[in-house]
């Protein structure tokens, strides 16, 4: 099967969200264990990642260090973390995949996604970047004229603009590598923002764009057969931080744009994902999954996590409406 999987910050940066060298190398490290796993399981996996903790603090680093050396606008901080992250991961996965005595290349692409100039989410900014403070902590910055969002139990954090992606620029490239027996590390942190003018030329703009949004594009440019969504916890959960509480196994497509409609899932975090999910189901992609990272051998075969499951047309059924689940289900999860 192709696999795109799309890590999470928590993925990426280990369990305190702490973003230091050591603690990002050794999440990295365990990550590519389970992605080895599904390689060496034989699955043609293309991974994208999230930058948030790592984008929000260089833009800190930037700021700090501004009367000394020149900052460097959103959009190149976004392109740091791709090779940082991308470095890492191929380090990470290359061993892993010797200690399975795999041999696959591994490439990780500078990849550029192209958003609309004019998207609502340059006036209105979405995306939560960086460390997580105690408001007593956030308020001084907010005071500055910087824009924070109170997180829940974790804190407080910094906000910037998330225009939607329309379009992973380097898609050739990559089906290219893919095809040439690559495992490919792409996207990352949704890919650099970037706007196309109408001579064609284009340029990078300050924004990060949602991971999770891109890997849905991604995943149907690539032509994957299920689209996994690691993340920290096992499932989707209805009536989330409630006793009434419920995860979400496998629905329809129908089913579960009812209940994200129901505003169960948070901005920011699980809706994301959420709408990810649904979008590359609703394009014609044949399955998502939402899961924790340890589950990801499950997830790609729907026996675990929350799986979306697609109408895969049949030959009688050109239009692709067979029926699908009608009732939440738990899979073995
Ligand atoms: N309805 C929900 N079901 C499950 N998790 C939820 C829900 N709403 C919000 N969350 C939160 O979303 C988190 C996962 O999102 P996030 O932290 O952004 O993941 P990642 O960094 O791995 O991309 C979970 O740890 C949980 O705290
Ligand atoms: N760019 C992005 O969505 O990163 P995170 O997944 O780390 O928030």
């Amino acid at each position: 099967m192709r696999v795109l999987l799309a890590l999470g910050g928590n993925a990426m940066t280990g369990p305190d969200g702490s973003a230091s060298p050591d603690a990002q190398r050794a999440a990295i490290a365990a990550a590519m264990e389970s992605v080895a796993d599904l390689i060496a399981a034989g699955h043609e996996v293309v991974i994208t990642h999230g930058n948030g903790p790592q984008v929000g603090n260089l833009l800190v680093k930037n700021e700090l260090a501004a009367t000394v050396v020149p900052p460097v606008s959103l959009d190149w901080c976004g392109a740091q973390t791709q090779a940082t992250i991308g470095f890492t991961v191929m380090n990470s996965l290359e061993a892993s995949l010797a200690r399975r005595g795999v041999e696959r290349p591994v490439a990780a692409i500078v990849t550029r996604t192209r958003v609309d100039v004019d998207d609502p989410g340059f006036t209105h900014p979405t995306k939560p970047v960086g460390r997580f403070l105690p408001y007593e902590q956030a308020r001084p910055l907010i005071e500055h004229g910087q824009l924070w969002e109170d997180r829940g139990e974790k804190g407080w954090r910094r906000i910037v603009a998330s225009p939607e992606p329309r379009e992973v620029l380097e898609t050739g490239t990559l089906l290219t590598l893919i095809e040439a027996g690559y495992v490919v590390v792409a996207a990352g942190g949704g890919g650099i923002p970037v706007v196309r003018a109408e001579d064609g030329t284009v340029r990078g703009v300050e924004a990060v764009i949602d991971k999770d949004l891109t890997a849905a594009l991604l995943a149907r440019s690539v032509h994957a057969d299920v689209l996994v969504i690691a993340t920290d916890v096992d499932h989707a959960i209805k009536a989330w931080g409630t006793p009434q509480a419920e995860e979400i196994g496998v629905v329809s497509l129908e089913q579960m744009r009812e209940i994200a409609g129901e505003g169960h899932f948070a901005s920011g975090s699980m809706g994301p994902k959420v709408e990810a999910a649904l979008r590359f189901v609703e394009s014609g992609g044949p399955r998502a999954v939402i899961t924790a990272l340890e589950q990801i051998d499950k997830a790609v075969t729907g026996s675990y996590g929350t799986v979306i499951e697609g109408r895969p047309a049949k030959p009688h059924d050109p239009a692709g409406q067979n029926p699908t689940p009608q009732n939440p289900t738990e899979n073995e999860g």
